[in-house]
């Protein structure tokens, strides 16, 4: 079957199948059929849920090519969804005619935005349920019209965009509808069907815009692949499985193929398989048959005392199964984890049992409280990065005036905008002239360009063209000063500069540096690493991961830690407060990311998770919890192992004391 996908010539096909029945692979392999039919690469778009299955589908490609065709199997563009929709967005003619800059804000940045908007006066709650409907409408790819019609929410969605177009930026649900608009208008004519090709994995994950907008990429042939059972959020906050399910329903001549079976243990196979019996879960889509032999010890659940029992036993029990292999590779295991808080743990705990350990994605976001710049140390310096990289950066000098003020300065930001709008100047000429303003000469000599020299000089020194102008001009001061002492450094020294050496969210960028990067180029990484994450290379890295990561991806070993209910699945399941369509629609997600992420596991599957905790831990970290008793003074709450494993039934493995597994294996 994966022959006949890889050589299918028709225009549109549909593959799906259960987990690990060989979606990803066909997909690949047509991709290597194409070139050996000579076709050009650049003409193939893959589109794969997130940096980590790009950088393993870029791996799988290599593979299957060989040396002969190496180098033009890396010339196929493999991008997310969300990349394959800005790069549609760069292009002159989408800005021309969007009038946008697909400079997609990252989580940090997007905070000043709402605290910029909490300015007009709607209570945040409401602001930012205003916020998410907007984004599911445009995800939805639903006309404005419908959903944008007058009132408080046509003055905060009109101040967005506004906002938005001022800094020269986006939000990264704005991109996809952006893009189908363009791509459907007269002026994106040129742009559809850019590629010959267009091959989808799990574009189940995709939101309808994604979709949509990906359709329209193709010239040729369109090929996507999925598993609705596989839904996971990571492509989208608005995923659109539907989209999936009737994708050849919607559409005349799709041929269909459906994959059986899967590359996987009997064992895991038929856990993962338990699973698709409940909930919303499509039980045709069970793989019932598993194509590997069965191996010792395939499926196991592991029970401890506490987290910190779990954490120390896990780990040791991890150390002892990778000593005792002859060719270790650890980059072949992943410790999944429910939270960041359980991979900073991990990884910690892991460093000192000897583990060379990534938590990429999982734990290095840049984030912080900007109010305390000292408490947001990779924003500020990926702010002064980017400030470097491009010193007309409205969206950098946005941030950089926000720190270190509990309101992040937004009264005066919002004052300056409207003094732009005002002397109808753009926001960054509007700063320099209040920096002279406020600051006279001292400022001038940083006024670039002739208009804001002119601007400055009509304008006296010492004056505040509008309240609380003055804490904005000392911030612009303060950031040309540093542009320009450091406005040459590239590489190590530049890393210094900006403060960054140290930062573990910005240990993807080190080790990525050759070392004569510019500001541009070390920009690039760092919001390469911040958007699209993906794993240090190299075999004897182990993997920390969440859930979410684990897409187009396989493990020879997965062990999953903390799955007890409120982590996995998450509390939102059990909430007694809100309604019962709501728990079971948060039970079917965590459900998919769940068997999604137990499916990635080839050889051995570990399911740990523990029976009590402080009271203190549990709640702060949304444990559900059955009940609570004392234990010498201390007040400790009782935990359930994860419901999915009882969901799982007699497909569940038998769980195992974890003292008793340490002692088995001569470990305590
Ligand atoms: N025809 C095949 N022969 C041998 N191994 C295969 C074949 N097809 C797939 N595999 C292997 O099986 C495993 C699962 O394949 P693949 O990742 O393509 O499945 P998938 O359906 O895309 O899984 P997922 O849904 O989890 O992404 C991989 O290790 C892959 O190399």
């Amino acid at each position: 079957m994966i022959d006949v996908i890889a050589s299918f010539d028709g225009r549109i096909a549909k593959v799906h199948g259960p987990a690990r029945s060989g979606k990803t692979e066909a997909l690949a392999r047509r991709a290597v059929h194409l070139l050996d039919e000579g076709v050009d690469p650049a003409s193939i778009l893959v589109e794969v849920t997130n940096g980590f299955a790009a950088q393993a589908f870029r791996r799988r490609l290599a593979a299957l090519a060989g040396e002969q065709r190496a180098q033009e199997a890396a010339r196929i563009p493999v991008r997310t969804p969300l990349g394959a929709c800005t790069d549609v967005l760069d292009s002159p003619a989408a800005r021309a005619a969007t009038r946008r800059v697909p400079r997609v804000l990252i989580d940090a940045e997007y905070l000043f935005l709402v605290e910029d908007m909490k300015t007009l006066g709607t209570p945040l709650r409401k602001l930012r349920r205003m916020l998410e409907h907007f984004y599911r409408q445009m995800e939805d790819l639903r006309p404005r019209s419908e959903w944008c019609v007058g009132g408080e929410e046509q003055t905060i969605f009109d101040y967005l965009v506004r906002t938005l177009v001022s800094r020269g930026a986006m939000v990264r649900h704005e991109g996809p509808a952006l893009a189908v608009e363009f791509l459907k208008s007269e002026a994106g004519a040129e742009a559809r069907a850019a590629y010959d090709y267009v091959l989808c994995d799990d574009f189940q994950n995709l939101s309808r815009a994604q979709q949509t907008c990906l359709c329209l990429l193709a010239g040729t042939q369109l090929i996507v692949a999925g598993n609705p059972n596989q839904t996971v959020e990571a492509a989208s906050d608005y995923p659109n499985p539907a989209g999936f399910a009737q994708f050849d329903a919607v559409r005349r001549n799709v041929r269909t193929f459906t994959l059986e079976g899967a590359f996987a243990r009997p064992a895991i196979t038929a856990f993962v398989d338990a699973l698709c019996d409940q909930g919303d879960m499509d039980p045709t889509l069970k793989a019932a048959r598993a194509l590997l032999p069965a191996s010792d010890n395939e499926l196991e659940a592991v029970k401890w005392t506490s987290p910190e029992d779990e954490l120390n036993g896990l780990t040791k029990y991890l150390r002892s199964l990778v000593d005792a292999e002859s060719d270790p590779r650890e980059s072949r295991t992943c410790v999944l984890v429910p939270a960041k808080r359980w991979a900073a743990l991990a990884a910690q705990l892991l460093r000192t049992r000897g583990f060379e350990v990534s938590t990429a994605g999982a734990l290095a976001s840049i984030g912080g409280d900007p109010r305390d710049s000292a408490r947001a140390r990779a924003l500020v310096a990926y702010t002064k990065l980017a400030l470097l990289a491009d010193p007309r950066d409205l969206t950098a000098w946005r941030s950089w005036c926000g720190f270190d003020n509990h309101l992040t300065n937004s009264d005066a930001w919002a004052n300056l905008a409207a003094y732009a709008d005002e002397q109808g100047i753009s926001l960054y000429d509007a700063l320099a002239r209040t920096a002279v303003a406020v600051e006279g000469d001292a400022a001038v000599r940083h006024a670039d360009g002739p208009a804001s020299r002119t601007a400055a000089e009509s304008t006296g020194a010492g004056e505040e063209p509008f309240l609380r102008a003055g804490v904005l001009a000392r911030r612009w001061r303060e950031g040309q000063d540093f542009i320009a002492k450091n406005a040459a450094r590239r590489g190590f020294a530049l890393m210094r500069a900006i403060g960054a050496t140290d930062l573990p969210e910005f240990e993807a960028v080190s080790f990525a540096l050759v070392g004569d990067e510019d500001a541009t180029a070390l920009y690039r990484l760092a919001r390469a690493s911040a958007t699209e994450p993906v794993w240090p290379e190299g075999a004897h890295i182990l993997h920390v991961a969440t859930y979410d990561a684990l897409c187009g991806t396989e493990y020879d070993r997965v062990l999953a830690m903390a799955a007890v209910d409120g982590l996995v699945p998450c509390r939102d399941a059990f909430e007694v407060i809100s309604t019962q369509d709501a728990r079971e629609r948060t039970m079917n997600r965590e459900r998919k990311r769940f068997a999604n992420a137990a499916s990635k596991a080839r050889d051995h599957l570990v399911i740990s998770f523990f029976s009590k905790a402080s009271l203190e831990l549990a709640e702060r970290s949304k444990m559900q919890v059955t009940r609570v008793r004392s234990e010498n003074g201390e007040r400790i709450a009782v935990v359930r192992p994860s419901s999915l494993l009882a969901e799982a039934g007699n497909a569940a493995p038998t769980t195992n004391g974890g003292q008793n597994l340490l002692s088995e294996r001569g470990l305590n």
